[in-house]
């Protein structure tokens, strides 16, 4: 029997990688998918060749030509949405009731935007004495795209929506745990009419992540992953020092204050947290309620977590799915015991889930601790699983310095109805983006981005736009060269 194999996409045809051959597994049932194949150098080198003969057919395009065929790829996401959200549960894990609305959609958001804006790329003017000036914002040349497994395909649509809408070419390597949604991408791109060449997917786990970031003819990494990921590809980037767009990491806070709308905290502290498993970088994991109504939003926290349905994700009625692989189950309940260890409360969860039909899947109870302190370890590492931690404050003051004291910077979420004090907590918090009154909401239209050791750059919004451009200036003289020599 032929062995079904999940192909790279280089130059508009599928082919496979000449490094090791490793199995993607899908995480509800253990069962192997498909064979897959790593990058080697000589793939690396020749999907960059690749990239730069689309990359020159591609960046001669006007903005407005090249967004015309961006518009036609959203129409395909949008078109083949459920066909691709159900190759992202069975690659991801997580529920069908997720992946049908956000998956696709939001990718398909992402590409339709930045088609939109492709023809709105300009430079400025500069009027001078006898002289002006002008600035072209030009395509950077061949940018490389690394993902995660947590949401493959808007990973994908993030960073290549902009890249490409600036005229510039990809190579995508997706998570070797989700190889699956990119082939499809780059398949959806050529149908649109994006030039062979022009996006391209190689497969691979770290070392062709690596092989990527260090390659002399790429001017761009984006890599979203883990924070320690991040600094080897920068320290590889800085070879030829390429510019960086780092996603990375998070151990957010969402605090709640005790004149917050009490259900509405609730429930962004459950989306915060169960949320495709837990496996969301910027979710809200430290959970900060202020003492007056602690126990009461411990107790409407543990009844609504209890409700929910833990099962097979092809069930569209399962609202969490399985965790990503067995050593990232095992490491979430390495992370509980840890909690039980230092003394925090199991209030509920903590243990593995056997779901009928699906024995062998990598299933975890929503889980929350209380009676947390911020020196815990649960409180301090980013779990990426359905681990919520409670931390009760007293005032404003100390809430802020407490939900500040990490070094990652991703997010942060503020509940109450004051307002002001909202703009105010908000503005102290170290945090890419902030919500107040809501969590884990983007759009597209903003930008999204993180501080600290969770990040540098932003994806989404114009300025997503201007990180894959570099600016050059064109000095044109009016008059005569001012030469005093003879
Ligand atoms: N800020 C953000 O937007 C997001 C951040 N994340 C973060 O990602 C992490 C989970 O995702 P994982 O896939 O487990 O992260 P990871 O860091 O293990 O892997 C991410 C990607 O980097 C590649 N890679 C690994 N080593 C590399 C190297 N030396 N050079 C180049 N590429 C390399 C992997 O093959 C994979 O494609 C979490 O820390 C999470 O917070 C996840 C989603 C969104
Ligand atoms: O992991 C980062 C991440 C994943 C998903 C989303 S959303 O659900 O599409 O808003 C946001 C951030």
């Amino acid at each position: 029997m032929t062995e079904h194999l999940i192909p790279s996409f280089v130059d508009g045809l599928p082919g496979h990688g000449h490094g090791e051959r490793f199995t993607t597994i899908n995480p509800a049932t253990g069962a192997v998918i498909a064979g897959v194949h790593d990058s080697d150098q000589a793939d690396v080198n020749a999907a960059v060749a690749a990239a730069e003969r689309g990359l020159a057919v591609w960046s001669a395009m006007t903005g407005a030509e090249r967004g015309r065929i961006l518009h036609r790829a959203a129409q395909l996401l949008r078109e083949r949405n459920d066909e691709l959200a159900a190759i992202e549960v069975q690659d991801t894990g997580k529920p069908w009731q997720e992946a049908q609305v956000v998956d696709v959609a939001s990718g398909a958001d992402c590409v339709e935007y930045f088609a939109g804006a492709a023809a709105t790329l300009a430079g400025a003017q500069y009027p001078l004495k006898s002289a002006f000036a002008y600035t072209r914002r030009e395509p950077l040349g061949v940018c490389v795209g690394i993902g995660a497994w947590n949401y493959p395909i808007q990973i994908a649509c993030w960073k290549s929506a902009p890249a490409l809408a600036a005229g510039n070419a990809m190579i995508f390597k997706p998570s070797e745990l989700t190889p699956m949604t990119a082939v499809k991408l780059a398949e959806i791109y050529l149908e649109a009419g994006v030039p062979a060449g022009v996006f391209n997917v190689l497969q691979g786990r770290g070392t062709t992540g690596a092989l990527l970031a260090a390659h002399p003819g790429v001017a761009k990494v984006s890599v979203t992953g883990s924070v320690p990921t991040g600094k080897r590809v920068m320290a590889s980037a800085a070879g030829t020092l390429k510019r960086v767009t780092m996603e990375l990491g998070g151990k957010s806070p969402l605090i709640v204050f005790d004149d917050a709308d009490f259900e509405q905290a609730v429930s962004a502290a459950m989306m915060a947290n169960f949320y495709t498993q837990g496996e969301i970088c910027t979710n809200g994991t430290r959970v900060f309620v202020q003492r007056g109504i602690a126990d009461r939003f411990l107790a409407r926290l543990k009844e609504r977590a209890l409700l929910l349905r833990v099962g097979d994700p092809t069930d569209p009625a399962t609202e969490v799915g399985a965790l990503i692989s067995a050593a990232h189950r095992d490491k979430v309940l390495g992370y509980v015991a840890s909690g039980v260890a230092e003394g925090a409360t199991l209030v509920c969860g903590g243990t593995p889930v056997s779901v009928p039909g699906c024995e062998n899947g990598n299933f975890v109870a929503p889980t929350i601790f209380a009676g947390c302190t911020d020196g815990m370890t649960i409180v301090q590492e980013e779990i990426f699983g359905p681990v919520l931690a409670l931390l009760v404050f007293d005032d404003e003051a100390e809430v802020v310095q407490r939900a500040n004291a990490t070094r990652f910077g991703l997010a942060a979420g503020v509940f109450t109805r004051d307002g002001a004090r909202g703009h105010r907590v908000a503005a102290k918090l170290k945090a890419g983006i902030c919500w107040i009154n809501n969590y884990n909401i983007t759009p597209i239209e903003v930008p999204f981005g993180g501080a600290g050791e969770s990040g540098i750059g932003h994806e989404n919004s114009m300025v997503a736009l201007e990180h894959y451009t570099q600016l050059k200036t064109v000095y044109v003289e009016l008059g005569e060269v001012a030469c005093g020599y003879r």
